[in-house]
């Protein structure tokens, strides 16, 4: 069968699935692995996309997408396999099908191409299996997603259970929230001009369709905004930090919040462990041309002196909360990594705490949805002596159902649904005794 010229998109997607699912590597630094020819458009003989070659920037957008989608629904994608399938099939060949069976029945693909693309990537033994397989799925088009329980089969039963016993039958609009694809959103540089076709948010945050490409909005060389969720723009707005203020950034890169921070004028110190994503946040501060004294330390070890005025804990997280962005985390977490990232988030907060002065204030966020890594950590901030400030509903515009009885912020992707969502966030605001 000759091999379809878009194959090199399906290859990309492949790659991406073999990194996620079978080795348990972030999306992300999958997709930074992938060799591109740094080409928008290449046009490839057929049958020449071999496995390691380079892509282009276009296929590599376009395996993304597929893999993204794949990764999204594949709980029910694999129901909709499941009955034609006797054994299972070496993990090439399972996503091989999933992918056949996203294009066939999410990203309307023709079914011949998606058929013929699928049978591309497997070794000649199991063609005939992807081929009659996806045959089977092509007659019953996007039906056979129909009836389907989506919610669940999409979700892990470790995150929805979590989900329930927090936020209780809400758990089911979170789940069909992460079926979507997460909208652009952008924090302007003050006295910057958005770029044309965006919505305001009444948190300001300007919101652009899912897929727009930022790097080509007018104003982005120019260091007019940089993307952050419009929840992600929440923490460093709650710490309301003043021209000259002394503020630590502690868990800083890529530096959404220093940039937040800085444009607000305060003299900001971000502290990052990585060097590999200190110098993204150097990077990301030189485009913004916003100053801020970027550090590379482990926050739970800096002692720098001096109390700072302000500080903004962004502590390393589970990520559950970025699932819209992130398709991978759900494949990637386990129910462990839960209690060692709120272990962390306990270490950090201690040592943030040592770092105020009195009187001075600390914002702790975490993108986590689940309760052990926000709401559970209240009771340490009151035994390090840190005293809740409670956040009103009035400060946030639009968002006061995300603000808890007690004064703390939880946002949830099910938030602002007919806007799109918003990350899943919690914030808590307090201040050091005086
Ligand atoms: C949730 S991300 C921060 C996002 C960032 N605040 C923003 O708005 O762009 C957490 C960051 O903390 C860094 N990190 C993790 N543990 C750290 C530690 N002990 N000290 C300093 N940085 C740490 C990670 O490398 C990661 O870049």
């Amino acid at each position: 069968m000759a091999a379809p010229t878009q194959n090199p998109a399906r290859r990309a997607a492949a790659a991406l699935l073999e990194a996620v699912l079978v080795r348990h590597r972030p999306l992300e630094e999958a997709l930074d692995a992938l060799p591109t020819d740094g080409r928008p458009h290449k046009v490839r003989e057929k049958g020449e996309a071999r496995p390691g070659a380079a892509v282009s920037l276009r296929d590599k957008a376009a395996g993304h997408r597929i893999a993204a989608a794949v990764l999204r629904r594949a709980g029910s994608l694999d129901a909709v396999l499941e009955p034609f399938i006797r054994r299972e099939p070496p993990p090439v060949v399972r996503n091989a099908l999933r992918i056949g069976a996203a294009e066939l029945l999410l990203l309307a693909t023709p079914p011949h191409a998606a058929v013929a693309s699928a049978v591309d990537l497997v070794p000649q033994p199991f063609a005939g299996l992807v081929n009659a397989v996806l045959r089977r799925v092509a007659e019953a088009g996007p039906a056979a997603l129909e009836g389907l329980d989506a919610e669940r089969l999409d979700t892990p039963g470790w995150l929805w259970t979590a989900w329930h016993a927090a936020y209780g039958p809400a758990v089911r609009s979170i789940a069909a929230a992460h079926r979507v694809e997460a909208p652009l959103d952008l924090s302007l540089k003050p006295g910057a001009a958005a770029p044309e076709g965006g919505e305001a948010l009444p948190s300001g945050t300007w919101r652009y369709p899912a897929g727009t490409r930022v790097t080509e909005l007018p104003g982005f060389a120019e260091g007019a905004f940089w993307v952050q969720d419009a929840a992600a723009a929440l923490p460093a707005r709650l710490l309301d930090v003043r021209p000259g203020e002394r503020v630590a950034d502690l868990c800083a890169a890529p530096g959404g919040k220093t940039a937040q921070l800085a444009a607000a004028g305060a003299q900001v110190t971000a502290v990052e462990r990585d060097p590999k994503r200190a110098a993204r946040l150097r990077e990301n501060l030189e485009r913004l041309r916003l100053p801020a004294e970027v550090v590379v330390a482990d926050a739970a070890q800096w002692s720098p002196g001096e109390g700072f005025d302000a500080i903004l804990l962004d502590a390393p997280c589970t990520a559950t909360g970025t699932i819209r962005r992130h398709p991978d985390v759900p494949h990637l977490k386990r129910p462990k990594d839960v209690p060692s990232a709120a272990e962390l988030q306990r270490s950090l907060l201690a040592a943030a705490a040592k770092l105020l002065r009195p009187g001075g204030r600390l914002v702790l966020a975490t993108c986590s949805l689940q309760a052990e890594e926000g709401e559970a950590h209240l009771g340490a901030a009151a035994a390090l002596g840190l005293a809740l400030d409670p956040v009103r509903p009035e400060e946030l515009p639009g968002l006061a159902e995300a603000v808890a009885p007690g004064g703390t912020l939880r946002t949830r992707p099910d938030l602002w649904s007919g806007r799109g969502g918003m990350d899943g966030f919690f914030v808590a605001r307090f201040r050091a005794a005086l």
